[in-house]
């Protein structure tokens, strides 16, 4: 064995090891580990076969990463393992470029498949895929046929959990859509202490940024191959569609009890529309507007004039499955 380098020792005097202690003890382990390349950026051009000036585009904004048996470059700095996060980029662009990426989540299986079947020390994968908003839009009343707009900050998302064993957690969702009603929402009837300022109302502003994430069944999706052909099939392409318009619809239609009320119609309503999807998730900032006061001026003011708080916000979230799940 190698002597103890002198501040080990040191060490040792200071903080003696107690006698029944093992001989060799270890002062540190490594417990996790994960890697990969985050912000992969690409827009690609899909032309329509019969009519090659016809496109849909996508951009997408992709995140993977790598578990597996890479232990070594931590803690013996051999990088022999080591799939470099740059090959990783330039896989997902390869594969961009050679595989079908409409929908997404056809996309995010594809590549799982891939980084699982071409390392033999890959044990699993994290991927994420972020579809920024491009929508064709109607120039004298006709969809145009390549010119788009880019609707808001809003993404559509799927990730994906694979591991060697063939267990997979695949997610699809809405990122960043942000809504707001003038009217149609109230909250009363909240616990009162003597710490409550709040008043009840039966009419204020709503607004929130949707977060929204729907995991599907992945005993009765089967097996990402499955993935793959239920997105040439168009199942998450309905869901995404039916997930947008639920959430739209109920947001402006409901007279909202409350923030949580109104996502957990959200979330039932989708379980309702998607048989294959088996929990929903949301996660709502409550993004307050203060009515102002202008009783000084002798101006009465009828939920017409808000101030929009920059912070804090409230932020609420909940999952809703098809089955009660242990609460932590
Ligand atoms: O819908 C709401 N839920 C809350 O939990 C809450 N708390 C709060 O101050 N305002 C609101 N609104």
């Amino acid at each position: 064995m190698l002597p103890a380098p002198a501040s080990a020792k040191c060490f040792a005097v200071l903080y003696p090891i107690p006698v029944d202690a093992p001989t060799e003890t270890k002062m540190a382990v490594l417990q996790s580990s994960t890697y990969g390349k985050d912000n992969v950026k690409f827009l690609k051009v899909k032309k329509d076969p019969l009519n090659p000036k016809v496109h849909e585009v996508m951009e997408a904004t992709v995140k993977v990463l790598l578990v597996g048996n890479f232990d070594v470059a931590y803690t013996k700095a051999d990088n022999a393992p080591i799939v470099p996060t740059d090959t990783i980029k330039n896989t997902i662009l390869v594969e961009a470029k050679k595989f079908d990426v409409f929908p997404i989540e056809g996309f995010v299986a594809h590549l799982g498949l891939h980084f699982i079947n071409k390392y033999s020390h890959v044990s699993g994968v994290d991927i994420e895929i972020f579809q920024h908003r491009w929508t064709k839009y109607p120039v004298n009343g006709k969809i145009h046929d390549h010119s788009f707009l880019k609707d808001g900050e809003e993404l559509r998302t799927a990730s994906l959990k694979y591991k060697r064993s063939g267990e997979f957690v695949l997610k699809s969702g809405i990122k960043d859509l942000t809504v707001l009603k003038s009217t149609g929402s109230m909250f009363y009837g909240f616990n009162q202490c003597d710490y409550t300022t709040l008043k009840p109302t039966t009419d204020r502003i709503l607004s929130t940024d949707v977060d929204s994430v729907w995991e599907w069944d992945s005993k009765k999706l089967g097996s990402l191959q499955n993935v793959i052909s239920q997105a040439r099939a168009g199942l998450f392409d309905s869901a995404y569609k039916s997930a947008r318009e639920t959430t739209l619809s109920l947001f402006a239609l409901e007279n909202s009890a409350s923030v949580q009320a109104t996502m957990y119609n959200m979330c039932e309503e989708i379980l309702k529309l998607v048989p294959l999807v088996s929990n929903v998730s949301y996660s709502l900032p409550n993004k307050h507007y203060f009515l102002i006061d202008l009783s000084w001026k002798g101006l009465e003011n009828d939920n017409e004039l808000f101030y929009p708080s920059p912070h804090p916000n409230g932020l609420i979230k909940c999952t809703v499955g098809r089955e009660k799940k242990a609460k932590f």
